[in-house]
């Protein structure tokens, strides 16, 4: 990939369904290495951005490439492949053990994950080498979460697609989460979009913020720049949210 190109390129991209745009004419680059959170009201439209990347949907009109590829001309699943996807509520299979979980993307494509890579996606996301012969429901939801990323990983893609990884944990599991994530991130030199309605978590682990309203990107700034009161006015009333709470504890501290 050329340096100056970017790892995602979304040009013009529009989707509807039925009356609702639920995204109206997007264009954006994404750097190769960068962290991206993307927030927004609830519908406007965030989790369709994100699929467009992956095809999960395809979009009426505009077009995505993928370190300059056009992602309509790869076959779905190779691409699918090649982007690490980790949404909410991860959906493991059941009757399958963690190891069969983690290795289920490349083996439809035919290759067999050794024990010691298996380990080593576990190590990555700081589960003990045992939890691979586990089975779901013997987990606990951050765990379940853990494997999720595991999973999305096993491809080595380069791009890692979140939308709401860590919406159903505790604040705790959360944040340790978020961090071990974007720790993950920098060290594997991921591209990765994260989808959160979290506005603190977005300044806290993002290199950069995208905020959405209605179909359209109405705020792109640095968590610096959103905290020094850029952004706009959307991007805004969302800033004030972790800041008023952070106000109030300081004020309760004795
Ligand atoms: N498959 C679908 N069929 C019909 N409408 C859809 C479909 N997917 C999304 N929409 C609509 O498109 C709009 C954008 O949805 P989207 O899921 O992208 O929003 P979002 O910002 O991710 O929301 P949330 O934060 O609640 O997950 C919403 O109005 C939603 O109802």
């Amino acid at each position: 990939m050329a340096s100056n190109q970017p790892a995602i390129l979304i040009r013009e991209v529009a989707k509807r369904f039925g009356d609702i745009a639920a995204i109206d004419s997007v264009s954006l680059d994404i750097a190769g290495g960068s962290f991206v959170a993307v927030v927004g009201a609830s519908g406007s439209g965030k989790s369709t951005l994100l699929k467009t990347i992956n095809r999960l949907t395809e979009p009426d009109s505009g077009h995505v490439l993928l370190e300059g590829e056009d992602v309509r001309a790869a076959y779905a699943p190779d691409l699918r492949r090649r982007i690490g996807y980790v949404f909410q509520g991860i959906g493991l299979f059941p009757h399958m053990n963690v190891r069969d979980n983690i290795a289920i993307g490349p083996k439809l494509a035919g290759i067999r994950l050794s024990a010691s890579r298996i380990a080593e996606l576990l190590d990555g996301v700081d589960l003990d080498h045992s939890y691979a012969l586990r089975m779901p429901h013997e987990l606990s939801g951050g765990q379940r979460q853990r494997i999720g990323v595991a999973r999305a990983l096993a491809s080595n893609p380069h791009v890692l697609l979140m939308d709401e990884p860590f919406g159903a944990l505790d604040p705790i599991t959360r944040d340790a989460l978020g961090k071990h994530v974007r720790a993950l991130h920098d060290r594997l030199g991921l591209t990765t979009l994260m989808v959160t309605h979290d506005m603190a978590e977005a300044l806290l682990l993002a290199d950069r913020v995208l905020v959405m309203d209605q179909g359209s990107i109405v705020a792109d700034s640095t968590p610096k720049q959103l905290l020094a009161g850029g952004g706009g006015d959307i991007a805004q009333e969302l800033v004030a949210v972790p800041r008023d709470q952070a106000l109030a504890l300081a004020r309760l501290t004795p």
